[in-house]
Order: C-alpha cells, then sequence, then structure tokens
C-alpha cells in the first residue's frame, strides 16, 4: 500500500510535519494550501524538502466552490484554479483535490456542472495538472460519491477524476459495495479516516472528530478492500481532522497513523482473501503477572495491601531481590533492585506497576507482529543464568513482557527457585479480571491503536464517566474470551483523579487492578479482618440502588456493610468494592461476575466521588 498523510493531520511548522511523515515510514503528503501560506520557505524550497526527505507530494487541496457557479465567480474561480498550478509545479504534484461545491451560489445544473468540469480537465490538461473531484458530505449539490462518480464518468475527461474519502462516504451510510462502480483509473486518491460514531452535523463532525483507521466505529477495512477490488493501486492517504492531534505531538501521530496504515492494510488483505502483510493477531491467554518496582520502604507498604488481599510470597528470583507473590491463578511480582528498567521507573514515579505480563500463543510472532507495526522492542541486560523475557514498550515507559504460554510454568520454576512461604488453603481471589491504565486524554487513541492493533482485541465504547473535578472517558479494550481486559482512562480536567494521577505520577500509568473472586462476601470479610484499608461508600449509595434495583433487605445490609458497590444489566450480576491507594498510587478492585461482561459503569462516578473526598495530599 501507498502510504501517504495529509499535512493538516500534523501539529507543529510544516517542515516539521515533513519530518515527522518521513520519519514514520510514509510516501508521501498531502500539502494543505494553508500550512503551505503559513510556512516562511517557498513552495520551491518545501518542494525540495520534500524530495530530499523522500516524500512524495501526493496532492495539493482543497480547492473550493467552482463547478455550477454563475458568473462572475465562474471566471473567477478558473482563474484562481490557474494560479494554483504554479504552486503545484513549485511543488511537483500534478494533482489538486477540488471539493463539491458548498456555496450557496452553486446552481443545481447538472448540465452545467458538466461543463464547468470538462473545461476545467481542458485547463488542466494544458497545464499538465490532473483534478480530483471529491464529494464533501455537506456539499450543495453533491455530496455523495455515487454522484460525484457519477459527474467524473459523464464528463470523461482524462485530466479529471475521483478522489474517495472515507469519511464523507461512510459519515453518511454510502454502501462501500458502491465503491465497485468506479472505474480504477477514473479514481485519482483515496482518503481514509475513521470516527467515533456520533449525531452531529457532518461538518463539525468531520473537522474536529475524525481519528485514525482503527480507532473509531467504522467498518475501515471493508472500505478499503472494495477500493482494492477494483483494481485501484494509488495513494492511500490519512486524512484526519481531529482537534486533539492537533495538539499533540506530530512525531507520535505520524508513527500511529503509519501503524494504523499498515494494520488496515493487513485487515483489507484478509477480508479480500490474499495474503496478510502482517503475522496474525497476537492471541493473548491472560495477564500472566503484574510487576511493581518499590523502594524496600515501599515494598514493605505493598507487602502490606498483597497479604492482607490474601497473597502469599512463594518464591524469590535466583539472582535478584525480586518477590513473586501468589494467589489462585494470580501473580505479582514486587521488584526491588537498585538497578535496570524497574529501579529506573521507580525511581521517576515512586512503587508503582512497571511492567505487565501477557502469556500469549506464540510469543515470537507477537514480536514479528509487533516489529512490522512500528512497536519498539525493550531490551536490557540479563545474567547468562535468566531467562530474557521478552518485552515491549508499553504505555508510559512500563514494559509488556510476553510469555509462551506452554513455558510459563517453567519459566516461573526456573526464575524463582528460591521457595519462600507455601500458599495456605484455598484461594479467594482467582485470576486478573482487568487492569486500568490511565493517561492523558491525548495519549488515549495511541494507547487503543496499541492494543487493538497488536493483539486480537476489540473495544467497548467509549463511555463518559461523572469525576466531582470533571468528566473522565473510559473505554476497555478485551479478548473475546475477556480472559485479558485493559481499561483505559483518560480527562481533559485538570483536578479529576485521573489528571491528578498523572501529575503525581509523573505520567501515564497502571491507576489500579481488578481481582476477580466467586464470592465478593467472603473476600470482602476477609479484606476486612486482614486489615486491608478499604473505600468507604456513603449511605446515600445504598438508597439509591434498594430503590433502582428493588434490592431484598438482607442483600441490601450486607453490601452496605462490605462497602459494596453493585450493578445489575439484561445478562447478569456485578459486585465489586475497593481498597485505599497503596503509597497514593495504585489501587486494588475485587469483583464478583455473574454473568455479567461490563464494568460497572454506573459505580465509577461513586467510586470516584468516594476518593475526591481523600483529596488533597491523601488524594486517593
Ligand atoms: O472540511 C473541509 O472543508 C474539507 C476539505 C478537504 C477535504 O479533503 C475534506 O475531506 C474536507
Ligand atoms: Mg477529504
Amino acid at each position: 500500500m501507498k502510504t501517504s498523510i495529509a499535512s493538516v493531520c500534523l501539529s507543529g511548522p510544516l517542515v516539521d510535519k515533513l519530518q515527522a511523515a518521513a520519519n514514520a515510514g510514509f510516501g508521501g503528503m498531502e500539502i494543505f494550501e494553508n500550512d503551505l501560506i503559513g510556512a516562511p520557505q517557498d513552495a520551491r524550497t518545501i518542494g525540495k524538502m520534500m524530495r530530499d526527505l523522500g516524500l512524495n507530494c501526493t496532492i495539493f487541496q482543497p480547492f473550493r466552490d467552482l463547478e455550477g457557479m454563475p458568473e462572475p465567480q465562474r471566471s473567477a474561480a478558473f482563474a484562481r484554479m490557474e494560479r494554483k498550478f504554479e504552486i503545484m509545479d513549485a511543488l511537483d504534484t500534478d494533482l489538486v483535490l477540488l471539493c463539491s461545491n458548498c456555496s450557496p451560489a452553486a446552481l443545481p445544473e447538472r448540465q452545467r456542472m458538466l461543463d464547468d468540469l470538462h473545461e476545467l480537465g481542458e485547463l488542466a490538461a494544458r497545464h499538465g495538472k490532473r483534478i480530483g473531484y471529491e464529494a464533501l458530505a455537506w456539499g450543495r449539490q453533491v455530496n455523495d460519491h455515487r454522484d460525484a462518480w457519477s459527474l467524473v464518468r459523464d464528463v470523461d475527461h482524462p485530466s479529471i477524476g475521483l478522489v474517495l474519502d472515507s469519511f464523507h462516504s461512510l459519515s453518511r451510510d454510502v454502501p462501500s459495495s458502491s465503491i465497485g462502480d468506479i472505474r480504477a483509473e477514473k479514481l485519482f486518491f483515496v482518503q481514509l479516516a475513521d470516527a467515533p460514531r456520533l449525531s452531529m452535523d457532518t461538518l463539525s463532525w468531520s473537522r474536529h472528530f475524525r481519528v485514525l483507521p482503527g480507532q473509531g466505529d467504522w467498518p475501515m477495512a471493508d472500505y478499503v478492500a472494495a477500493i482494492q477490488r477494483i483494481g485501484y493501486d494509488g495513494w492511500f492517504s490519512l486524512e484526519i481532522f481531529n482537534d486533539q492531534f492537533r495538539a499533540g505531538a506530530a512525531a507520535q501521530l505520524a508513527v500511529d497513523g503509519h501503524r494504523s496504515l499498515r494494520f488496515l492494510e493487513d485487515e483489507a488483505a484478509r477480508a479480500l482473501g490474499r495474503t496478510p502483510v502482517l503475522p496474525d493477531r497476537v492471541t493473548a491467554i491472560r495477564t500472566e503477572f503484574i510487576e511493581f518496582a518499590a523502594s524496600h520502604e515501599e515494598a514493605e507498604e505493598f507487602a502490606r495491601y498483597f497479604r492482607a488481599l490474601g497473597f502469599t510470597p512463594v518464591a524469590r528470583h535466583r539472582n535478584k531481590d525480586v518477590t513473586r507473590w501468589k494467589q489462585g491463578e494470580i501473580n505479582l511480582v514486587l521488584n526491588c533492585e537498585p538497578d535496570g528498567h524497574a529501579h529506573s521507573y521507580e525511581v521517576v514515579h515512586g512503587g508503582s506497576v512497571c511492567a505487565i505480563g501477557l502469556s500469549v500463543t506464540d510469543k515470537d510472532a507477537a514480536l514479528a507482529r509487533a516489529e512490522a507495526l512500528g512497536i519498539e522492542r525493550f531490551e536490557q541486560a540479563v545474567a547468562p543464568d535468566e531467562w530474557d523475557i521478552a518485552s515491549l514498550r508499553g504505555l508510559g515507559g512500563s514494559l509488556l513482557y510476553l510469555v509462551d504460554a506452554t513455558r510459563s510454568e517453567a519459566m516461573w520454576a526456573d526464575e524463582f527457585p528460591l521457595r519462600q512461604e507455601q500458599e495456605g488453603g484455598p484461594s479467594i481471589l482467582t485470576r486478573i479480571d482487568h487492569v486500568a491504565q490511565t493517561m492523558q486524554q491525548g495519549e488515549f487513541l495511541s494507547c487503543v491503536l496499541f492494543y487493538v492493533s497488536l493483539f486480537d482485541m476489540g473495544r467497548t465504547a467509549q463511555l463518559e464517566i461523572a469525576d466531582p473535578m470533571g468528566l473522565i472517558y473510559s473505554q476497555a479494550v478485551q479478548n473475546a474470551d475477556r480472559s485479558v481486559r485493559f481499561t483505559l482512562n483518560g480527562s481533559l480536567a485538570h483536578q479529576s483523579l485521573s489528571s491528578r494521577f498523572i501529575r503525581n505520577y509523573f505520567g501515564a500509568g497502571v491507576q489500579h487492578i481488578a481481582l476477580a473472586t466467586d464470592d465478593i462476601f467472603q473476600a470482602a470479610e476477609a479484606a476486612r479482618a486482614a486489615g486491608l484499608p478499604l473505600l468507604e461508600i456513603g449511605p446515600n449509595y445504598y438508597d439509591d440502588i434498594e430503590a433502582r434495583f428493588g434490592l431484598e433487605p438482607d442483600m441490601l445490609k450486607r453490601l452496605r456493610a462490605a462497602n459494596i458497590l453493585y450493578d445489575r444489566d439484561e445478562q447478569g450480576e456485578y459486585f465489586q468494592f475497593y481498597s485505599r491507594a497503596v503509597a497514593k498510587r495504585v489501587f486494588f478492585e475485587v469483583v464478583e461476575r455473574r454473568d455479567y461482561d461490563a464494568f460497572g459503569a454506573a459505580n465509577a462516578a461513586i467510586r470516584l466521588s468516594a476518593q475526591a473526598s481523600h483529596r488533597g495530599p491523601e488524594w486517593m
């Protein structure tokens, strides 16, 4: 796939955009006229810079309001176009994007539009240029690619072709099967953007909420497959207007953009029954371990929490100051080493989760896919007798370890041979239910793409959760059997819990870990008896759920006594309680699911309120 990105997607001065796109591996860039107008370099210099960076100028855009205009606007538009051809010569592109007319003056006369496009084709041909005609979703007369195609087809001029833009097609639910009617040699250019499903006018939606393929809700692979099926082999170019991206780092967006196109190319190849271009998406079997980095002092506090939650320190690492805590299937690793990644992480963030270990069906295939997606590997020195566990750079500088599921037992036995205490009695907590990661709002979409492009995971809808100090956005990524789930949270509000976490923590990271039990009441009682500091829930909540769910008095009493939150939907019931935060950074949740698949979103606001009452130096 020939990959391009529009200059408008990226933040910063034009030359920085060029550099970011080239570094990320794009073969071309669409130059937006405003980016050029604002640049201190002239068009010829920009054109030369692009060539030096190996970037094609794939299209110059946008040109507006030409076809079907009355005089004198009509002649003025043609004269304006002729001037643009000079800029295109300097930029070294022969293609200009003509948006369907949005002017109130545009006349609803098809023959006039055909005549104008034909005359434009003649003008362009004289200058060695081509015109790509794009139906904007809010165009005055033409707002559907089928109508744009019928004009292009009937004008039948070699210099007049079509531009498809997934936003305009999919925001109006134009069926992708209609692309089958388009002749490949008349399709001059393709622009791609995904978007969340929103109900708003198409112009506002388009100009503020476009996202990268894979970050939104649309069937992008079907769209691309339909285009490839007709034999198109030209550019696929990201055109993402997004307020967050404009405020973010160009380098990161360019890397994510390139990743999104690789992912999409692979999905489209699979949809077409062609040879995939990437190794299969990685099947994560379970969250094998959570690794905490801590100073000796903070390690004691973590250890108190682990004990109170029912964990036992079962073994120590063969060479290192690292302890394996275990309960049921759950492994927590507490790392107090004086150097290495965990230590560096601890120095920056304080005692916290520095790594997550996932067991996967095929670690080598996982690494190959990660590499093809431009996901950075992490390597550090290992002693000759230690396992070199493969790891990737995850969120906020933390690590994501990948272990072959068939070898995980051998890994534990080899790496942690020094027995400590015996695990006693049946485990109350059985497995890791989900891991909650908090990040800046600007990192959110990048993180979603990381998980869904690498792993065989889907996304839930994005939810808005009311924190007493502002909205928090939350979304989960999870695999089909729900054995691995991450919830992602971000907020723009300065004083929301998410934002305070990021400030206090110096970056994005794991904010809480949810552990599953088959008996929430037993788990809550055991935690209380063991002295786990619990998050207390106010009385009004219990009055509310009594009224909402018609709970039996006895059940209500038990929930209230144990600070357990409750939810119910059409499928089942959910029970949850929370610890206070260890070292003011990370807290634990215990959940029992009874045929329930969600995360208790209605309770999140209650939890946030309870935590907000611990603001100040004791802020969670
Ligand atoms: O929002 C716009 O005006 C606009 C301009 C150019 C495009 O290619 C497009 O898809 C939208
Ligand atoms: Mg477009």
